[in-house]
């Protein structure tokens, strides 16, 4: 087992990592950032034992180098590292959203005898900095290492236990190439859309602000990653720009199908698009706790008035019905309240339902989904 690992960059990722890693091994983490003020925050909630704003004096002696930077930032520690006395058999990984551009840079450092192994864990937020890391924010998520093919076995085996250790998470070994393709896929161009409908309404909004008013569970659930950091995702897209030029050809080729099928009055083809999709959203598989969890939801009309709240839970908590979120949806004068509220369970979504309704509420159920929670 490693004895003192460098993580650099002590924000959203980094900071759970360096959380992660004193909880569950006993290793010495140091910590470089350029922001001295979240080392100090890193350390006074254990992150990290030290940190540092100097990066030769972080990985001095490190047997393990972590690099969790923005990916524009990453080639670039590479090429310091290349340049640093690094501790003989020292294994350097990254925690980069795209890898092969990565991957092609480590292989700098793997010339002097230094293992490189790119990694990418999947799972994260829209927010970030060392405030938004949690030590569980990666439990249970799959965490991709792209060795090259001269990589040393043991040294991605190393590297795989301690990562699995700290994180909980599932390791799997991944070819960079793929790795960019199907995460574009599934990470970059879905973040694209969300911030493009994010813009195209907020244009919209500027004229009539009920653009935004009215924006409900659909836009707020499709847009969420529409609050990440412009930064990182700036260097993402610019660093899997061949993967996402294909990508959103094809997004744009199908969605030209659609809007022909809307312009032809094509009823058969818009239902079959819709139909399709929910067949393949439902068969998604299911991620395991902690990152997303069958969830059931209703809406409950309330009237705006003080303790409505109470009551609503006074009511299902007498019929032993638990509800495992409860939220008051954006609430305006002449606007009826509505609460959202969440279950785990079906019996007591179906119980929640009867209940309200024989109150005379007015509700209205959603299909069971899966819905991100927070761990
Ligand atoms: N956010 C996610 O959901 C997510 C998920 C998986 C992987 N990643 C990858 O993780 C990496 C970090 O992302 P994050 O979300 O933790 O970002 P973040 O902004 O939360 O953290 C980045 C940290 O790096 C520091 N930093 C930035 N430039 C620096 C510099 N020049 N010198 C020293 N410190 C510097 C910042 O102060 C900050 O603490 C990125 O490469 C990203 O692609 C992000
Ligand atoms: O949950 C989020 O907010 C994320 O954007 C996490 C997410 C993703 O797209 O799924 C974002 C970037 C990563 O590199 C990995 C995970």
């Amino acid at each position: 087992m490693p004895e003192k690992i460098a993580v650099l960059g002590i924000g959203l990722i980094g900071g759970s990592l360096a959380l992660g890693l004193k909880e569950r091994t006993n290793v010495t983490v140091i910590g470089f950032d350029r922001n001295e003020q979240d080392l100090q925050f890193a350390k006074a909630i254990g992150a990290i034992d030290e940190g540092t704003t100097k990066l030769d004096e972080a990985v001095r002696d490190a047997d393990v180098v972590i690099i969790a930077l923005p990916v524009g930032k990453i080639k670039q520690t590479i090429e310091e590292l290349n340049l640093l006395p690094l501790k003989e058999n020292c294994i350097v990984t990254d925690v980069g959203s795209t890898k092969a551009e990565i991957v092609r840079s480590g292989r700098k450092l793997s010339g002097r005898g230094i293992t490189f192994i790119g990694g990418h864990p999947m799972a994260g937020s829209h927010q970030s900095g060392i405030k938004a890391a949690r030590s569980l924010l990666f439990e249970n998520a799959y965490y991709v290492l792209t060795p090259e093919p001269h990589t040393s076995l043991a040294a991605v085996q190393k590297l795989s236990r301690l990562l699995a250790l700290a994180t909980k998470a599932e390791l799997v070994i991944m070819d960079p190439v793929h790795h960019d393709r199907i995460v574009g896929a599934i990470s970059h161009l879905p973040h694209i859309i969300a911030a493009g409908l994010v813009n195209m309404v907020g244009d919209y909004k500027e004229d009539n602000e009920w653009f935004h008013r009215l924006a409900a569970g659909g836009f707020r659930d499709l847009t969420r990653i529409g609050a990440s950091h412009p930064i990182m995702w700036r260097d993402v897209l610019l660093t899997n720009r061949e993967e996402l030029i294909k990508l959103m050809d094809d997004w744009i080729e199908r969605m030209a199908r659609v809007r022909s099928a809307i312009m032809e009055t094509d009823p058969e083809c818009i239902e079959h698009f819709f139909t399709r999709s929910r067949a393949i959203r439902s068969k998604l598989p299911d991620r395991k706790k902690g990152i997303l969890e069958r969830r059931y939801t209703l809406y409950v009309d309330v009237p705006d008035r003080p303790g409505i709240i109470g009551k609503v839970a006074t009511l299902l908590g007498e019929k032993e019905i638990n509800i495992s979120n409860l939220e008051v949806m954006e609430n305006r004068e002449e606007i009826p309240g509505v609460l959202k509220l969440t279950f785990k369970q079906e019996k007591h979504y179906q119980n929640a339902i009867m209940a309200l309704r024989e109150a005379n509420y007015v509700v209205f159920a959603e299909e069971e989904r899966l819905e991100e929670v927070s761990v």
